[in-house]
């Protein structure tokens, strides 16, 4: 079928993706705009589409999977020249983009078009300048800030160590000032200290933000932050006492020349560290500046906010490649001499996406939420007012814990919905899958995380006994000490309060359990210990509350003044999330609240008829994510929906394919054949 198209192109559209888009009830812009956040920032972030996207310089002639590693690499570095240039040159100056800064979402998305894997200058962007903003004295900032962002510099984030990643306090790179010629000598005195992991590292950046143990006047003060210079400006070439590479191939990342760093007493001015939260004066003199010692963990609170935020658009991505598809795709003959249902027509493919719909709107809204507590925190910080900040670990943790877990498992239900064509590279999803799956790990590992945030729940839970005022995002936790179990209340708020009910009697078991260990003679530590599987439990179940109960109260805030069809849409979505997540967690509902057999059946029935109500608005509803081509590079999810021509013209694309006969045939296989090898 042709169709016309607005920017005068004539494109030839998959007839049942036209029918589905027929189908659609809403009005899509609207959508698009609630998840831009505005109407403006539709239009500004498609501005900024057109001018990185629209001359094709994103694109590759051949596609990554056919070079070897070293030409990926390099063919990256020459992207990511093209990409920052952009930025630097022509949207950061762009009026209204001031305020966005280097991590703007918007950038993330385009940068995914340059990018399969990643830009081995993605921790320039999203760590190392974060970290010098964060991290440095004005004078300090006005010396580097200005450098780095316009790449006179590039660097990366060096923390992880061979032998400790989670324990920051446990790394070995030493700092060991010298007041005699004011200037800090940095070493690596083992193995398991040697620097692994920073992004860029392996062959990119001439610049590195350092965390290592600062020793002065022969006093070890802990984690520090330093500004290290690794490579010459000029021939790139690795300073004395420098020793880098690249750490090798991995599961994804395989663009972002993830490096090791070894030190050899290298020597870096006293000016280089970090000074905004501790200071050493010139004679050697350690002096403390914040109030709060974790400060110096800042940029990785930040990252943890931003990565809610990545999240939100990977799965956004995964869904709409996964729907059109099932809109597409059809399979089987459930009624004799009936035509094969499309796929989406089935009930169990919609459980499966439709979830995954709810999930990027639920991940959106509450990092947009998230953002905004980070600001607000940020603010506290530059008043002097540090007790916002444990609240904003606590969150962040488990956010970014439970919402990388989440969408790496949904990324992959996405592939399964897809079949056997999901499993091609071409359709991008095991890409989106290999970069997810690691942000569980990394910057701070999903059960590490977690057990941060159950810290700070057993800390508010001794405050609520003690009938002392926590905040608003704990405060569900007094109604742990009401006696009686309220009855069964299905509706969305019904069943927000009953899952706030889980997580602070998940908590009170904890609670229970630490006293009874420590009754029977062991130390709080021990009994810590011995409660942990429990306590990821009980951070899980209060990450998930604070989840819902964010969704649904910016769903009604969003959609107050929407059309009719667009809000109740988006409360559909809603009201199914929270359907299925009761229908997940029915031992913990039967546990804690007074949910009958009878209320799971009506749980059940209610969200059967949600996936059939939301069924035919599925492919409006991944349309309103206004993903682009580019951004999503998969052969099942254009658009157009020209599913089967896309993967026969990637096939064709593969070198294989260029001669009839491989010269392996006839150099060993044919002497194999024919009993001659
Ligand atoms: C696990 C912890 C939190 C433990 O730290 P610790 O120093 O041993 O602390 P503790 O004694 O257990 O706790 C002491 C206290 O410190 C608090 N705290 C811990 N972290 C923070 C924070 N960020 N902000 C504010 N407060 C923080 C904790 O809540 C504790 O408070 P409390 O004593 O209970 O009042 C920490 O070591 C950590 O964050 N580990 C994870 C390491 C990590 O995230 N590495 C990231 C490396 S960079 C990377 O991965 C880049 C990815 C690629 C990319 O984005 O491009
Ligand atoms: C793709 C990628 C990019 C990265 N980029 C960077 C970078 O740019 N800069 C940088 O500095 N680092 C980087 N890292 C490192 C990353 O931050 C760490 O790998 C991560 O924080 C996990 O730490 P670890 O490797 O020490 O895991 P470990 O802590 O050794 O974890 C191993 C297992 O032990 C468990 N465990 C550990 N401690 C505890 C505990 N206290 N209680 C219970 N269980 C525990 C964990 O849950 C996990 O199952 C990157 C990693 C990856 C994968």
């Amino acid at each position: 079928m042709k169709i016309k198209m607005l920017a005068g192109k004539t494109i030839e559209i998959n007839v049942d993706l036209v029918k589905e888009r027929a189908k659609c009830n809403f009005n899509i812009r609207e959508v698009t705009h609630i998840l831009d956040g505005g109407e403006k920032n539709t239009i500004q972030r498609k501005k900024i589409e057109d001018i990185s996207l629209n001359d094709g310089q994103s694109r590759d002639v051949i596609p990554e999977e056919y070079l070897s590693p070293k030409e990926r690499y390099e063919n990256a570095v020459k992207k990511s020249c093209i990409y920052a240039r952009i930025i630097k040159t022509e949207l950061m100056n762009m009026t209204g983009l001031e305020t966005l800064g280097f991590n703007s979402p918007v950038f993330r998305r385009i940068a995914d078009a340059y990018f399969k894997e990643v830009t081995p200058l993605l921790a320039h962007f999203g760590m190392f300048v974060p970290t010098i903003m964060g991290q440095c004295t004005p004078e300090q900032l006005a010396h580097w800030l200005p450098r780095a962002l316009n790449f006179e510099i590039v660097g990366t984030y060096v923390q992880t160590e061979l032998g400790h990643g989670t324990f920051i306090r446990g790394l070995e790179t030493t700092a060991t000032y010298d007041p005699q010629t004011e200037e800090f000598v940095l070493h690596s005195p083992t193995l398991s200290s040697y620097k692994w992991w920073a992004g860029g590292l392996g062959k990119t950046v001439n610049y590195c933000v350092v965390v290592a143990q600062l020793y002065t006047k022969g006093v070890c003060h802990g984690v520090h932050t330093f500004i290290v210079q690794i490579r010459d400006e000029e021939t790139h070439m690795p300073l004395p006492g420098i020793r880098v590479g690249d750490i090798g191939p991995k599961m994804g990342y395989n663009t972002g020349d993830n490096g090791f760093l070894v030190f050899n007493h290298h020597r870096i001015p006293r000016e280089n560290m970090m000074m905004k939260n501790a200071q050493v004066l010139k004679d050697g003199t350690y002096v403390k500046v914040a109030r709060h010692e974790k400060l110096t963990y800042g940029t990785m609170v930040y990252v943890r906010v931003m990565l809610v935020n990545e999240m939100a658009f990977n799965l956004a991505k995964a869904v709409t490649i996964a729907v059109r598809y099932s809109a597409v795709r059809r399979q089987s003959q459930p009624k004799p001499n009936q035509p094969e249902p499309q796929v989406l027509d089935y009930l169990t493919q919609q459980h499966k996406l439709f979830i995954c719909i709810a999930t990027a709107h639920a991940l959106q809204f509450t990092s947009d939420w998230l953002y905004k507590t980070f600001t607000s925190v940020l603010a506290d910080i530059r008043d002097d007012k540090i007790d916002t900040l444990p609240e904003l670990h606590a969150l962040s943790s488990c956010l970014k814990a439970i919402c990388t877990s989440d969408c790496a498992a949904f990324i992959e239900i996405c592939r399964f919905a897809c079949g056997g064509h999901g499993y091609m590279a071409s359709s991008n999803l095991s890409m989106i899958y290999s970069y997810v799956s690691a942000t569980r790990t990394y910057e701070g590992d999903y059960t590490v995380l977690l057990l941060q945030t159950a810290r700070f729940l057993v800390k508010a839970w001794e405050q609520v006994e003690k009938r002392r005022p926590v905040t608003s995002t704990i405060s569900y936790l007094s109604h742990a000490f009401d006696k009686l179990k309220k009855p069964w209340d299905g509706s969305n708020e019904g069943i927000i309060r009953a899952f706030q009910r889980v997580a602070a009697g998940k908590i009170s078991a904890c609670i229970n359990c630490i006293r009874y260990h420590q009754k029977s003679g062991k130390d709080f530590e021990d009994a810590w210990q011995l409660t942990t599987i429990q306590l990821v439990a009980a951070a899980e179940a209060h990450c998930r509350a604070v989840i819902y109960d964010t969704y649904y109260n910016e769903t009604i805030r969003l959609t107050a003044s929407s059309s009719p069809n667009v809000k109740s849409v988006m409360e559909q979505l809603c009201t199914l999330y929270l359907l299925y997540w009761s229908l997940e967690r029915t031992g913990d509902l039967l546990r804690f609240t007074s949910l009958s057999e009878k209320d799971i059946f009506d749980l059940q029935q209610r969200y059967e008829k949600m996936l059939a109500v939301i069924r035919p608005n599925a492919v409006g509803l991944v349309d309103a994510f206004d993903i682009r081509d580019e951004i999503l590079n998969s052969t099942l999810g254009a658009y157009d929906g020209r599913v089967y021509e896309r993967l026969m013209e990637e096939a064709l694309k593969s070198p294989l394919n260029a001669e009839p006969v491989n010269s392996s045939f006839h150099k060993h296989l044919k002497p194999f054949m024919q009993g001659k090898l």
